[in-house]
């Protein structure tokens, strides 16, 4: 997949700087990861409200510069402050303008779950993700095999974690299904092609067994995306570009979770 290309060439020069034993010592230091499950309404079969994933995304692939941002952990704080439920920190550099820095000081800023949302592509970057206190990480269903997707998903859950496991296709949901995914993210994005196709969530959803929460990824522009994730069954938004744009990035939260909230009571 042409999109990962470096990342664990990027990895391997971090892990010459710090082995894995190191950071499985650092790892015993770190406070027990938060409950993202749980932050995300866990196993309540009602689900009332729409929880967000409120992203700190500087730069994309698809759209190059997206935002400074200069102080990501006061991003974040109103993010919380907005009624996010998780944060998410993009640590990838080469494409994002992210860092494992960026992951640090959010999650000493929030006492809230925050994703380390990179392309994991190796075990090790997991140890890195719990070292630096993350308390969830994505995996990627296009980007693993069967085998690393069932055991970076089981070291997840060893480290206390959980992952939000991302799907495009159908045949990638029945994957995510297959490892007993509780979290499964549909990107609407297209990774090889870049296109956002808000229809790919609709048409998706409804494969994502009862008891796993559904996460609507990318494509949020206003309120009316919000709506449209919320009545084809999503449980959660990830949203990236529309908030580190926006001026008033908590206002844009509560808008889009009263949106989600109003589609749900109409379901
Ligand atoms: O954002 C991109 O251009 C991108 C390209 C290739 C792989 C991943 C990419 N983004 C990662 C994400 O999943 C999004 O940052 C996230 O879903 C938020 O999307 P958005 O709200 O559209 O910024």
């Amino acid at each position: 997949m042409e999109i990962i290309d470096g990342v664990r060439e990027d990895m391997q020069a971090r892990q010459a700087r710090v082995s894995l034993a190191e950071l499985q010592e650092q790892v015993k230091q770190v406070p027990p990861a938060l409950d993202a499950w749980a932050a995300l309404g866990g196993p309540s079969a009602e689900r009332p409200d729409l929880k967000v994933i409120s992203e700190v995304k500087r730069k994309s692939p698809s759209k190059g510069d997206l935002a400074g941002i200069s102080d990501p952990a006061a991003l974040a704080v109103l993010y919380r402050d907005g009624g996010a439920s998780i944060i998410s920190v993009l640590t990838e550099e080469r494409r994002f303008g992210g860092s494992l820095a960026d992951l640090d000081a959010v999650k000493a800023a929030v006492d809230i779950p925050v994703l380390r949302k990179d392309f994991t592509c190796d075990e090790y970057m997991i140890w890195e993700a719990r070292a630096h206190g993350a308390d969830l990480v994505l995996l990627i269903v296009a980007a693993l095999s069967d085998e690393e997707l069932r055991s970076y998903l089981a070291l997840t859950h060893e480290l206390g974690m959980n992952a939000v496991v991302e799907t495009h296709t159908a045949e990638e949901i029945e994957r995510a299904v297959a490892v007993d995914a509780k979290i499964i993210g549909i990107n609407v994005r297209n990774l090889k092609t870049l296109d956002v196709d808000r229809s790919v969530f609709a048409a998706l959803a409804g494969k994502i067994p009862a008891g796993a929460i559904v996460v609507a990824e990318s494509g949020v522009r206003d309120a009316s995306d919000v709506t449209h994730y919320s009545e084809n069954g999503a449980h959660a938004i990830l949203v990236g570009e529309a908030l580190v744009k926006d001026s008033t990035p908590s206002e844009r939260i509560a808008e889009f979770k009263a949106a989600g909230a109003l589609a749900i009571s109409a379901r």
